[in-house]
C-alpha cells in the first residue's frame, strides 16, 4: 500500500504588530494580528527532512515587522505586498495567503481636546485576507465581532412546529448579533480600501437598523443585498450571525407584569445564521476562500 503526502501548508500564525506613527503632533497607531500561510513544492521537508525549500516561519514573522518599517497603510494593501513578496522571492512557494486582523482604536478626548497619544479600544475588528498564486491575487475584506442590537422591530413566528417545539411565537423581540462578515472584491486594485470598508460597514449597519425583521435569516439577506446594490467593487459577501437571544423574563410569580422590558441575555446555546449573498455574474472565486 502506497502512502503519499497530501495537501500541506505552513506559516506563522498571529504575529502581533503594533506600529506607532509619530510623524505628527498626534500619534496614530495601527494594531494588527498577521497570519502568513505558504504552500508549494514542500515535499522534501516532509518526506526527508531536507529544509532547502523552507522559508522559516521565523523569517516570515520578521518580514512582517520589516515591511512595517516604512508604514503599513491599509491592511488589504499591506497583505498584498506580503503575499506577493513570498510568492515571488521564495522559489518553492507557489501560493501565499496573508490574513490580517486590525483592532479598532479610537482617540480619547480629554475635556474637549483630542488626546495626542491616548486611545480606547473600539468595537469591531477589521480583517483582510489576500491570496496570491503568482498569477492571480484575490482580496477578501471583512469585519468581525461588530455587536449590534435592535430593541424592537423584530418578529419570529409562523415557523415549522413539531412535538419538541416550545418557543412562543413573537411579534416583538430584541434582535442582537455580533456581525462576522467577509466580502470578496472583484479586483485586487480597489483605489481606496479605507473608504470601501467604511461604506460596506455603513451599509451593513443601515440594513440591520432599518429592516423590519421577520427572521435573522431575512435580516442577513437584506444586509448582504444592500452592500451589493451599493458597492460595485464587491462580488460576494459571506455573513455569519450568531443570534444573541434575549428572552423575556416571566415576572408573574412575583405579581409583576413585564411589557417587553426585562430580558435574560443568554450567552449559549445560540442560533447561528450563516449565508452568502452574491452577484449572479460574480467572477469565479478562485483561491479567495482558500
Ligand atoms: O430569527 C430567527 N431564526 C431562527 O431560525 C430561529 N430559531 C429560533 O429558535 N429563533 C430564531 N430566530
Amino acid at each position: 500500500m502506497a502512502i503519499v503526502l497530501g495537501d500541506n501548508q505552513y506559516g506563522k500564525a498571529e504575529t502581533r504588530l503594533v506600529r506607532v506613527d509619530r510623524s505628527g503632533e498626534e500619534h496614530r497607531i495601527i494594531d494588527l494580528n498577521v497570519t502568513t500561510t505558504l504552500a508549494g513544492d514542500l515535499a522534501r521537508t516532509h518526506l526527508t527532512g531536507d529544509n532547502t525549500d523552507v522559508l522559516p516561519t521565523d523569517s516570515q514573522k520578521n518580514t512582517v515587522f520589516a515591511f512595517a518599517h516604512d508604514g503599513v497603510g491599509e491592511i488589504e494593501a499591506f497583505a498584498v505586498r506580503l503575499a506577493r513578496h513570498f510568492v515571488t522571492t521564495v522559489p518553492a512557494v507557489h501560493r501565499a495567503r496573508v490574513h490580517i486582523e486590525r483592532y479598532t482604536w479610537q482617540r480619547m478626548s480629554v475635556g474637549d481636546e483630542p488626546a495626542p497619544h491616548s486611545f480606547v479600544r473600539g468595537s469591531g475588528t477589521r480583517t483582510a485576507t489576500v491570496t496570491c498564486d503568482g498569477e492571480h491575487t484575490t482580496v477578501v475584506s471583512g469585519i468581525t465581532d461588530l455587536v449590534v442590537l435592535n430593541s424592537t422591530g423584530s418578529e419570529f413566528w409562523g415557523y415549522h412546529k413539531d412535538r419538541y417545539t416550545t418557543l412562543p411565537e413573537t411579534k416583538d423581540r430584541i434582535l442582537a448579533t455580533a456581525v462576522d462578515a467577509r466580502w470578496r472584491h472583484t479586483g485586487a486594485g480597489t483605489a481606496d480600501w479605507a473608504e470601501s470598508h467604511a461604506e460596506v460597514v455603513r451599509h451593513l449597519l443601515d440594513a440591520f437598523a432599518t429592516t423590519h425583521s421577520l427572521s435573522l435569516q431575512q435580516t442577513l439577506y437584506a444586509m448582504g443585498e444592500r452592500v451589493l446594490r451599493h458597492r460595485p467593487e464587491v462580488a460576494e459577501i459571506r455573513l455569519s450571525l450568531p443570534n444573541r437571544h434575549h428572552f423575556l423574563v416571566d415576572l408573574t410569580p412575583f405579581d409583576l407584569d413585564n411589557p417587553g422590558e426585562v430580558f435574560h441575555a443568554a450567552d449559549r446555546p445560540y442560533g447561528l445564521i450563516e449565508g452568502t449573498v452574491l452577484r449572479e455574474d460574480a467572477p469565479p472565486a478562485g483561491l479567495a476562500w482558500w
